[in-house]
């Protein structure tokens, strides 16, 4: 499966490329769009005893006039309700023409219990919050509690942002073309498409490559070509060697967890860098994972030049101030090249150690040669770091981490239930194998253990950070209820081996 999204202006530019190519013109492709509606609809719903079908006044209501006239074709009771008229002599009002179907209008809307109702009011044109005939027909449908499938999208979700405009439909299936769009995986949209079946309406794939979108879904396919399997001749600092900052007495669970991840993802030797007053807590809770007192910026030169870890954790249980800046700083001012380190995971309180000093980070990231930074806030701390995106209510979540990575120069994560990851080239991911299992206390320092494991072992940046999270989302939701960060490390090992045999994707 391919796994691009498309905006809803790279879908209209799909649109535009696929008529001038010759294949199919507008109007083939909506009844391609219809026809695929119109048999889910029959396979999914073969006893319904009446359908409503509730066409808008554009394209994707042109989509719902060709699904009523194919199931009334096929003997289903059809009833047809429009909202505004299709523009004189465009694709819809064709369709619209063809379905000789009562029409009657949307504010005049009763549906009956048992009923089934297909939205096709707005998809990829809404420009504005839902009011009026729709807006009353979504309290109606779902007053009633009736299953609704959804044509491209939800009538009331943004394609690009996943958002609620004023109100929305919740469908038990959506039914999208040539590929999903970023409000189909974004909360709530997510939420509210239900099922989410893909038609091919002939856009072909060439088409999509012209476009080469810069989202995807995150799924294996996008990395796992990338992944990390250790060759014959392995040795263990061969497999990558992590290294991860331990905080003070009271607070070096968070470094164990994320150390932990980092070996069972992979990395060959994984060392927990911990303050002298810290050391026996450590010791006295590490087995394979190494130990290592380090208390200035000296003994993190010392261990670089010795030991040559690839990449480092920092933040997970580490306090917030000067301390997490300093070490930040001089891990970035290493060089990558020649078995240098590879890059530096910053989670938590090393992320808001750069609340009021984010020039500063950016800067050392953004040096050439420079190890590869990745940060992953969750909400708080992305509003802590970058306020003004945060802030700006214009922005997707999507667009949020692509303008923080462009900014930080850093892959970013910005974490929840729709973690979107980002990198400063302009690619960016959205993740959606999630379950809410996984908000869980130490879950975080988890995922930058296994970043950072995947990372020492020779993954790119960004592959290794939607690896990450892909497994480590995987990894969550099979397990399931009564999951705890002590868990996860091992929980993700199941799920490696499927990788790793190829039999997930
Ligand atoms: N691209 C493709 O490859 C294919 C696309 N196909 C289908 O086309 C759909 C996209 O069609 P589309 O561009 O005509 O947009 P659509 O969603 O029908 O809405 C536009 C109309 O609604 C209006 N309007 C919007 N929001 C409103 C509101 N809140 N309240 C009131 N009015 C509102 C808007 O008005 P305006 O913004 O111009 O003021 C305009 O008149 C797509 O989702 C898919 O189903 C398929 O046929 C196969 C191939
Ligand atoms: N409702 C949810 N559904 C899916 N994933 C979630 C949900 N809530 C949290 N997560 C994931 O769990 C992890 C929590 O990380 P974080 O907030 O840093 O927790 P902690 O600081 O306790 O380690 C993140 O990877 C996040 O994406
Ligand atoms: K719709």
């Amino acid at each position: 499966m391919r796994n691009e999204l498309l905006s809803t202006a790279e879908m209209a530019e799909a649109d535009r490329l696929t008529i001038a190519a010759g294949s199919l013109d507008g109007y083939g492709l909506m009844q391609r769009a219809g026809e695929a509606v119109a048999a889910l609809v029959l396979a999914r719903h073969p006893g319904a005893k009446r359908v409503h079908i509730l066409c808008g006044p554009g394209n994707n209501g042109g989509d719902g006039y060709v699904v009523a006239r194919l199931l009334a074709e096929a003997g289903v009771d059809v009833a047809l309700w429009a909202s505004g008229e299709p523009r004189a002599g465009g694709d819809a009002a064709l369709a619209a023409a063809a379905c000789t179907l009562e029409r009657r209008p949307l504010s005049t809307l009763t549906a009956e219990a048992g009923s089934l109702v297909v939205d096709a009011i707005y998809g990829a044109g809404l420009s504005k919050p839902l009011t009026g005939d729709a807006k009353a027909a979504v309290d109606i449908v779902t007053g009633m509690n009736l299953p609704v499938v959804a044509i491209d999208l939800p009538s009331g979700i943004s394609g690009d942002s996943g958002e609620v405009l004023g109100s929305a439909f919740r469908a038990a299936l959506t039914v999208t073309f040539a590929r999903k769009k970023p409000g189909h995986l974004l909360l709530p949209g997510r939420e509210r498409c239900g099922e989410i079946v893909l038609a091919d309406i002939g856009i072909r794939d060439e088409i999509i490559d012209q476009i080469a979108p810069r989202t995807f879904e995150n799924r294996p396919g996008l990395w796992i070509a990338n992944l990390p399997a250790p060759a014959v001749d392995a040795h263990k600092y061969k497999r990558g060697h992590t290294s991860v900052f331990s905080g003070g007495p009271s607070a070096t669970g968070a470094a164990r967890l994320s150390a932990l991840a980092a070996a069972r993802s992979g990395a060959g030797a994984v060392t927990v860098l911990s303050p002298a007053n810290a050391m026996q807590v450590n010791a006295a809770h590490l087995t394979s994972i190494m130990l290592r007192k380090v208390d200035a910026i000296e003994d993190v030169d010392d261990l670089i030049g010795d030991r040559r870890p690839s990449t480092f954790v920092l933040g997970p249980g580490f306090g917030i101030g000067d301390k997490a800046r300093d070490f930040t700083l001089a891990v970035l001012a290493k060089d990558r090249q020649d078995g240098g380190v590879e890059g530096l995971v910053l989670d938590a309180d090393g992320i808001t150690s750069f609340r009021n000093a984010a020039s500063t980070l950016y800067e050392a990231a953004g040096r050439p040669d420079a190890p590869a930074l990745i940060m992953t806030p969750h909400e708080g701390e992305f509003g802590r770091l970058f306020a003004d995106i945060a802030g700006n209510k214009a922005l997707s979540k999507l667009a949020k981490a692509r303008e923080a990575a462009q900014r930080a120069n850093a892959v970013i994560v910005y974490k929840g239930a729709d973690s979107v990851i980002a990198s400063p080239d302009g690619r960016a991911a959205i993740n959606s194998n999630g379950a809410p299992w996984l908000a869980t206390a130490g879950s975080g320092d988890v995922l930058a253990g296994i970043i950072a494991g995947l990372l020492a072992q020779g993954m790119p940046a960004f592959e290794a950070t939607c690896a990450g999270v892909w497994i480590h989302a995987e990894a969550g939701s099979r397990f399931g209820p009564g999951l705890i960060a002590e868990d996860l490390p091992l929980a993700i090992v199941p799920v490696l081996r499927q990788l790793v045999e190829n039999t997930v994707r």
